[in-house]
């Protein structure tokens, strides 16, 4: 979780808190933490994405310095990893990168996803101005990567993987900064390597936006397919 500044400056607003988890929910894909101090990492650079996205200066040339050495810190102490291959779908620290849901990614909100019985896969989160398309409102682009990927988490949840090939939003109502957000998703039916999911995102019991995706399993990621090369 991180504190970013609302657009005024004057009150620390949760941008990232992914909220309670009901009764019945579990959370999905949790990411451990490897006591290495990353996750605060990321969670500090999230509150200072926030801050220099909402924010005016006078002067912060004092600060370019200071992150300037903190990155040539990072590059010295650090391991470069590479991207990931494709049979290394969901993994910790494949999961980790992940722009969306990453808990090491300082780029994501992060998503902390809950799953449901019946398969649905919950989230709640906050979002500040550093997701700011229209003034006071969420980027459309952020909804639909949101989107994009809590589809992706309901397809896990309902035991598949899939490529994306096709992705809905209808976006019904300006979906606001600051404000409590729920997106929920689902697997609605498969055929062959086809998945279709669907999800919606609401603040309160206002209809946002809602996406129908269709997603193509991979060839060669079923277990009898393991000795077929992997196709996109
Ligand atoms: C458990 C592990 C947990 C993991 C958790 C991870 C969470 C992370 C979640 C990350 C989430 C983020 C996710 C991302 O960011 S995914 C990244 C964004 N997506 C892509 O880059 C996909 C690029 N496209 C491709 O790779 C290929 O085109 C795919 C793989 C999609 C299909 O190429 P492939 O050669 O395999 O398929 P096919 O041609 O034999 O066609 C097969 C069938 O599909 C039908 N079809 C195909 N395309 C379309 C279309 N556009 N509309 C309608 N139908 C379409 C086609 O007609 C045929 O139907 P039928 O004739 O059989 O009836």
């Amino acid at each position: 979780m991180s504190t970013d500044s609302s657009a005024s400056g004057e009150q620390p607003v949760e941008t990232t808190d992914p909220g309670s988890v009901d009764a019945d929910g579990a959370p999905f894909l949790q990411q451990p933490d490897d006591g290495s101090g990353h996750l605060e990492l990321a969670a500090e650079l999230r509150r200072l994405r926030g801050l220099v996205a909402g924010s005016t200066f006078e002067d912060v040339h004092d600060a370019v310095a200071t992150v300037r050495e903190l990155s040539d810190h990072l590059e010295k102490v650090g391991t470069r990893v590479n991207p990931f291959t494709y049979e290394t779908w969901g993994v910790p620290e494949h999961i980790g990168a992940n722009p969306a849901i990453g808990s090491r990614n300082p780029i994501s909100p992060p998503l902390e996803p809950v799953v449901f019985p019946d398969g649905t896969v919950r989230v709640e989160l906050t979002l500040g101005i550093e997701y700011q398309g229209p003034p006071g409102c969420v980027h459309g682009g952020i909804v639909a990567l949101l989107f994009d990927e809590m589809l992706g988490l309901a397809n896990a949840a309902a035991g598949s993987v899939g490529m994306t090939a096709d992705l809905r939003v209808t976006y019904k109502s300006p979906t606001p900064l600051l404000q409590p957000l729920r997106i929920e998703a689902r697997q609605i039916r498969t055929e062959g390597r086809k998945i279709w999911t669907e999800a919606t995102l609401h603040t309160g019991d206002t209809l946002c936006a809602r996406t129908e995706g269709l997603f193509i399993e991979p060839r060669g990621i079923r277990d009898e397919d393991r000795d077929k090369p992997i196709e996109g």
